[in-house]
Order: C-alpha cells, then sequence, then structure tokens
C-alpha cells in the first residue's frame, strides 16, 4: 500500500515565554486508504501536530513526506502549492464567507490553484455538493443554512482538488450527534468509496473506535499501538 503520508523524527519546540518542547519525536505513516484518528488530552499537542503535518507550520525539526516526497524545507510557494493539490483540511468552524454561495464557497481553492477554467470548476463544485447530498443548496447563501449543512460544504471545499488525504482538527467538535455522525459516514465513503486517506483529531471515543486505527498522543509523544 502507498504511504500518503510520513513524519519522522518531528520535534518542535515553542521558544516563547520559556522553551517547551511541544513535540517529541514524533513518528507514523498514514497509508493510502487509510483512515486514523488522533487523541489526546486537552493540551497534548494534537493540532500543533496537524498544523505541521499539513505543511502551515515549518518551524519544526525532522522530515515530513507527502506521497513520498519530501516536503520539508521547500519554500512557501511551492508548500502552498503542494498542500492546496494534495491536502483537503477540515476545522471544527467552517470559515466558510458568509456572503458568498454555497458553491462559490466550494471553488475558492481550485480557483487558487488555477488548473482549470470556470466552467470545469463548476462542474466539480456542483459533484462534490451532490456526492454529498446538498447539491440542491448550490445557489444559497452561505450564511442562510444549517450548521450541519455549513460543515459539508467545507467538507466539498476541501475535496475540490481531489486531495490525497483529508485531515481534520475536531471536525465533528462543534455538531450535534446526529450532524456528527453525518460527518462521519461521508469520511466512512470517501474511505471505501474513493480511496481517500483520512486523519482526523478527535475527541469523541466513538467516532475514533471505528476509525482503522487511533493514534494516541500523551505529553507530546505517540504511544506504542
Ligand atoms: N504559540 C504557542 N506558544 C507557546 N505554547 C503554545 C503555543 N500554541 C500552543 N501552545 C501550547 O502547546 C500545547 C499543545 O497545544 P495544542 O493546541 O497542540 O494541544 P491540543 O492537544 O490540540 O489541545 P486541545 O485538545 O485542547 O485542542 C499546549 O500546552 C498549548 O498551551
Amino acid at each position: 500500500m502507498n504511504t500518503v503520508l510520513e513524519a519522522k523524527n518531528i520535534n518542535k519546540h515553542f521558544r516563547k515565554p520559556v522553551d517547551f518542547h511541544v513535540l517529541k519525536d514524533i513518528s507514523f505513516n498514514v497509508k493510502k486508504g487509510e483512515f486514523a484518528s488522533i487523541m489526546g488530552k486537552s493540551g497534548c499537542g494534537k493540532s500543533t501536530l496537524l498544523y505541521i503535518l499539513s505543511t502551515m507550520d515549518t518551524d519544526y525539526e525532522g522530515n515530513l513526506y507527502l506521497n513520498e516526497e519530501l516536503v520539508t524545507g521547500k519554500d512557501h510557494k511551492e508548500l502552498s502549492r503542494i498542500r492546496n493539490e494534495h491536502i483537503g483540511f477540515v476545522f471544527q468552524f467552517h470559515y466558510l464567507l458568509s456572503e458568498f454561495s454555497v458553491i462559490e464557497n466550494v471553488m475558492l481553492p481550485a480557483k487558487k490553484l488555477g488548473l482549470k477554467s470556470e466552467e470545469e470548476i463548476i462542474h466539480d463544485a456542483q459533484q462534490k455538493l451532490d456526492m454529498l447530498n446538498i447539491g440542491n443548496l448550490a445557489k444559497k447563501r452561505a450564511s442562510r443554512i444549517s450548521g450541519g449543512e455549513k460543515q459539508r460544504v467545507a467538507i466539498a471545499r476541501a475535496l475540490i482538488n481531489n486531495p490525497s488525504i483529508l485531515m481534520g482538527d475536531e471536525p465533528t467538535g462543534n455538531l450535534d450527534s446526529y450532524n456528527a455522525e453525518n460527518v462521519f459516514q461521508i469520511f466512512k465513503k470517501l474511505k471505501e468509496e474513493e480511496g481517500l486517506s483520512l486523519l482526523v483529531v478527535t475527541h469523541d471515543i466513538d467516532f475514533a473506535k471505528r476509525t482503522d486505527r487511533i493514534i494516541v498522543m500523551e505529553d507530546g509523544r505517540i504511544l506504542p499501538d
């Protein structure tokens, strides 16, 4: 099985106000089609790790590989391209542009990547919305849909460039149990039907238990399986 993401001996320090060794020698990988979750107590370093793995934070020691290519050390512009092309990210809050329509929000990362025509991007965005059963909301303003629908739009936006891996930082943390289950089922379907890899930080043990693998963090380290 191909390795989609690999972290090798990742260490990170916050230097201020005092030196704080927040991530301690983190090594693990995510294979193609694997749905992994990260759990651990508040403050153990989950979000810090996810920001490094998604290439948003470059201030760390160690090596990060995406699709078996070393990304550590690449410049800002190159990282932005890699991120746009290979990584989808879903946060606890949807961060949609409320004045824009649903489909316009979904189209944004594809426009930024700039590889396709407007018509192709509209087609792809509608297809993602249809896949998530919210195709009928395409023309609605993002401010006029429910919280669960907003999170599904955020997932469609994260998928628009057909990433190799979808990362989530508590993507169900702000949802009621019905909508949280809905998001879980979407992730499962993406794994099973599209062969997508997923890496999701969660505090929800019932969610984590149903993923392929739980990566447990404690005090900046990953505990052995
Ligand atoms: N910019 C920073 N400077 C110094 N310390 C920081 C900074 N950002 C985060 N920390 C500390 O690093 C530790 C890890 O934070 P992080 O947000 O990664 O934890 P987490 O496991 O995601 O927690 P939660 O589950 O509450 O979201 C915490 O102790 C936090 O206070």
